[in-house]
């Protein structure tokens, strides 16, 4: 890569200059509390650089999937207010994105201050397919920074959406790679240039056909994929096995039938569980029980039945493969671990990681999260990525819209 970097754009000035900055503060919330600051904190050392060098930064973030129209709970606030009592230096969020709040706040702003505007997805030009109606977005992003602005992209979690505010404005300013997304494409490239065999790629998590969707260009490249998740019940259905009322997507059985065939050809082993944890609803304290992966309607709450954790028996299987690897690569957490009754799946990866003597990564908002919540430390794994579907895109080897519009 030949990006220019935020140390160049330091060394230009950046003093009383608008720099937009995309940053990746989307963490997981219960409510309106942060459970997990990991991307927040990891997005400090870029804002701390602008603003120390006198820059007036606007951050530009997501957070959640909303519809394209501004949601309570897809609010930026609580972010910005962990990071606001994390930064050393002042932050605040304008009411809108690029409306009346955005553009006084933004007039306003001093050097050495930081202003977060609000979630960019509640624009659907953000994520707009049309590319015209991401660059009129992209334009009025671009307007907040008046004669001299420049853009930073540190948010690595979000460098494979082509997205107004990850590849639009980029097309629009002299721009830069920040830090994090620096240092995160050195640690993923490395793996990518050498890896270690057995490779085993651990699956799992809610955003089921995106993470479907990179397992086509995992055939081969990994040894052995470990399915859990979300994901796992498609799998299951994929094999003939009914699923009841778990998370499944039935346009992907086919996609899946079709992998399934294509693995023993690629050298590509799939393990699917043999055992799942299912409980009478998504609730903390559902009544649940484990039942055998291929009678998960048999088990005591019929059809009403939601799979929410893979079983002790495939939570060892899966244990034992990661045992045997030199490179590991995990995302997705194996069950719904924020409810502790469905977090045993997830804590034995998690430990497997951590005993094993492969090269760890684990990549994603929730996977990272997951490990803190349940009292592991960063420094007993290999890597701990910002990115889940970010990482999983680059280890694919597929071009990644936010990195290559970097590229000069
Ligand atoms: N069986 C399941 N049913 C429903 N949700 C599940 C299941 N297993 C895991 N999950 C949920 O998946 C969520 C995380 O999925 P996700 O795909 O977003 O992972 P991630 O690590 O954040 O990756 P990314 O960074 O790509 O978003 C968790 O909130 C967890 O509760
Ligand atoms: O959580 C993530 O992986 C990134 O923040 C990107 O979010 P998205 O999958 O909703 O685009």
């Amino acid at each position: 890569m030949t990006s220019h970097t935020l140390n160049e754009l330091i060394a230009e000035g950046v003093r009383g200059r608008y720099i937009l900055v995309r940053s990746d503060l989307n963490v997981p919330l219960d409510g309106s509390t942060v459970t997990d600051d990991g991307r927040i904190r990891a997005s400090l050392p870029v804002l701390g650089k602008l603003t120390d060098a006198g820059a007036r930064v606007l951050v530009t973030a997501h957070l959640g999937r909303p519809k394209g129209a501004p949601e309570d709970k897809y609010s930026l606030k609580p972010a910005v207010a962990r990071l606001a009592e994390l930064a050393s230096f002042p932050v605040s969020l304008a009411d809108d994105t690029v409306g009346p709040s955005a553009k006084e706040k933004a007039a306003a702003l001093q050097d050495g201050q930081v202003l977060v505007l609000e979630n960019v997805r509640f624009d659907a030009r953000e994520t707009s397919k049309d590319e015209a109606e991401r660059g009129a977005f992209a334009d009025e992003l671009v307007g907040l920074t008046g004669e001299n602005g420049a853009f930073v992209n540190d948010a690595f979690g979000a460098v494979h959406r082509k997205h107004a505010s990850v590849y639009d404005v980029a097309t629009r300013l002299p721009s830069y790679l920040g830090d994090l997304v620096g240092t995160e494409v050195e640690v993923l490239r490395k793996l990518t240039a050498d890896t270690q065999r057995p490779y085993v790629v651990v699956l799992g998590g809610s955003k089921v056909s995106d993470k479907l969707a990179v397992i086509d260009n995992l055939l081969g490249k990994a040894d052995t994929i470990l399915v859990g998740g979300g994901m796992l019940f498609t799998f299951l259905a994929a094999e003939g096995h009914k699923v009841a009322g778990s998370l499944l997507e039935e346009d992907q059985i086919p996609v899946v039938q079709d992998y399934l065939k294509r693995a023993a050809d690629a050298g590509t082993d799939f393990v699917i569980p043999t055992d799942v944890v299912v409980a009478a609803k998504f609730a903390a304290d559902a009544d649940h029980e484990t039942v055998s992966a291929d009678a998960i309607e048999g088990s005591s709450f019929g059809a009403q039945g939601i799979g929410l954790d893979i079983g002790p028996e495939s939570a060892a299987a899966f244990a034992e493969q990661i045992k045997g690897a030199r490179t590991v690569f995990w995302n997705g957490p194996m069950g719904v671990f924020e409810f502790e009754a469905f977090s045993a799946g997830t804590r034995a990866i998690a430990q497997a990681l951590t005993e094993t003597d492969a090269f760890t990564v684990v990549g994603g908002g929730d996977s990272a999260a997951a490990v803190r919540t349940l009292g592991f430390a960063d420094d007993q794994f290999g890597h701990i990525s910002t990115g889940g579907g970010a990482s999983l895109e680059y280890l694919e080897g597929k071009e990644l819209p936010g990195l290559s519009v970097l590229d000069r």
